[in-house]
């Protein structure tokens, strides 16, 4: 699904206004149909609550005052109205039919003009992406306003003071905190980032059903991955396969303390299907491993000869970083393990150790990083959101590397510039070594053969699918553990296998 900016929504209305061709009026009532049929499906409609619409001056506030239109039908509805010296023309248009249909619209003169009881969903319809400037004076009040308030918030579009694409400058106090947002058509690229993605709580998309040719033709480079287009990147695999043929992978990390890494990473690659998997690792690791994992064959890290160890078993590709450590022992593995040609996936200390000894221009076309947040500020930096995705977008084109820079909505950067978010995972995942099963994930898929880019695409939809089902047989997000995303990963191939033509 494409992400578009806010320029480029503005353009897919006026393209669907002309040459559907559609008055932009009878978009806004499609808009109002198609938002109010997803919220009568939302766990937060309830008739017998009272509806409170705060509407602004633009076409975000005509489509509030069509909302109550439509709203009264089956709430007690009171609408709020921003002061302005210029509503748009479709705003002033259902003013009226809001008047006619014996709707009061009541002016904000100030913040507390507005009357809520306990229980009263607020609709958020003052500023959508017309947005051209962070909100002060009144606006910003009003939003401080019910930011405070406990009721139930829903935004019509976006989270009324929130910019669809770059927040760098704005200010996150007069963005409204929505519990869930109705958005139109596309997602917005700042639902999908920190700090604004929180603010727009729950998602749901109404398709508002703009110009089919617009959206083919129209150029991105954000895109939020959706399961029929991840489950065009798998390849069932063939009846005839033998083992040599499902890929052969090696895995460096697992030493001291944290051997477990290694073992959740080992894991994985075989759940998600390497045909032979070795293991070089610490002593403590090297013994576990037999009996935690007796799949995978394990080397003694201070027994062999990197160098050596890869003449001997031509991995098709290699993860290296889940409990590596600092050491100089490691830095200096690490050191030869990156003058490889072969695709290697570099995770956790692998990349804490880039940063430190500042490698990052190492890295090239047959690597796949594994950044979450903290990694990634040692890496790159610690700028603002837009900023930073900037600077990541550019050095992934410049050196040729793959990125999954990861969280909610784990990102893709590829090297040609696209950035694919991810859908799946939960706050389950938020645990100790569920990054090491995505590394042993990737590992496997790019071992049987994927490219960087599909095993990214697939991997993270497959990681965080996993922990969607662990998460239903667990039954809450704390009870999920690392381990139970291997144990569910069968279970995420069956289901995005059910997409596959
Ligand atoms: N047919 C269509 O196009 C469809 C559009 N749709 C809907 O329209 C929404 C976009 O509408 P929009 O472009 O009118 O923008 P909106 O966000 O309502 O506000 C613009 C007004 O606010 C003002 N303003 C801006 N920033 C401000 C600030 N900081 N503080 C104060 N004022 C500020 C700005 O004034 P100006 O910047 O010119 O000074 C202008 O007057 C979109 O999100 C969706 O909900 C759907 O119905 C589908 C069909
Ligand atoms: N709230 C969340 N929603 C979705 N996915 C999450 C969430 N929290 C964590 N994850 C996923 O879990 C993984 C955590 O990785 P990482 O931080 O490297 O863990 P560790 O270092 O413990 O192995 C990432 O793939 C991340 O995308
Ligand atoms: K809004």
């Amino acid at each position: 699904m494409k992400i578009l900016s806010a320029e480029q929504i503005r353009e897919a209305d006026q393209y669907t206004i002309e040459n559907e061709p559609i008055a932009s009026i009878d978009l806004m009532e499609r808009a109002v149909h198609e938002w109010v049929m997803e919220y009568v499906q939302s766990p937060y409609f309830d008739y017998h609550k009272p509806v409170v619409i705060l509407c602004g001056p633009g076409n975000n506030g005509g489509d509030g005052l069509g909302i109550a239109r439509s709203l009264k039908n089956f709430h007690k509805v009171a609408v709020y109205l921003l002061p302005s010296e210029k509503y748009s023309e479709d705003n002033l248009i259902n003013q009226h039919r809001a008047r006619e249909k014996g709707i009061e619209i009541i002016p904000i003169q100030k913040p507390e003009d507005i009357r809520v009881t306990s229980d009263t969903i607020i609709v958020d319809a003052l500023y959508g992406s017309g947005l051209s400037r962070p909100l002060e004076g009144l606006a910003a009040d009003v939003v401080r306003f019910i930011n405070h308030l406990s009721n139930k918030k829903i935004s019509v579009d976006i989270p009324s003071g929130m910019f669809a694409d770059d927040n760098d400058h704005n200010n996150i106090e007069t963005i409204v905190a929505a519990d869930l947002t109705i958005t139109f058509q596309f997602p917005k690229l700042s639902f999908l980032m920190m700090p604004t993605g929180p603010l727009a709580g729950e998602l749901r998309i109404a398709d508002i059903k703009l110009h089919h040719e617009f959206l083919r033709s129209v150029q991105t480079n954000h895109y939020l991955l959706e399961k029929k287009e991840v489950a065009k990147v798998y390849q069932p695999r063939n009846t005839w396969i033998h083992k040599g043929q499902a890929g052969r992978a090696l895995l460096v990390g697992g030493i001291g303390h944290t051997s477990g890494a290694a073992i959740l990473s080992a894991t994985a690659a075989l759940r998600a299907g390497v045909g032979l998997l070795y293991v070089a690792c610490g002593s403590r690791a090297t013994q576990a491993l037999p009996f935690a994992r007796p799949e995978a064959i394990s080397f003694d890290l201070n027994e062999v000869n990197i160098n050596d160890l890869i003449s001997a078993v031509e991995p098709d590709a290699i993860a290296i970083g889940p409990g590596l450590g600092t050491s100089s022992a490691a830095a200096e593995l690490l050191d030869q393990m990156l003058e490889f040609e072969i695709p290697t996936v570099l995770d956790a200390d692998a990349l804490n150790l880039i940063a430190q000894h500042h490698w990052q221009k190492r890295l090239g076309k047959q690597h796949l990083i594994t950044p979450h947040p903290g990694e990634a500020a040692r890496l790159f930096g610690n700028s603002k959101q837009m900023e930073f995705h900037r600077t990541l977008r550019a050095f992934v084109q410049s050196s040729g590397c793959t990125v999954v820079y990861k969280g909610k909505y784990s990102r893709i950067y590829t090297p040609e510039g696209n950035v694919y978010f991810n859908p799946t995972g939960n706050a389950g995942m938020a645990t100790a070594g569920s990054g090491d099963v995505l590394t042993g994930i990737l590992l496997a898929l790019i071992a049987g053969g994927y490219s960087l880019e599909k095993a990214a695409k697939l991997g993270v939809y497959l990681h965080g699918l996993s922990g969607d089902i662990a998460l239903k047989s667990r039954g809450s997000e704390e009870a999920v553990l690392a381990s139970d995303l291997c144990e569910k990963l069968g279970n995420a191939f069956e289901e995005l296998k059910k997409d596959v033509e």
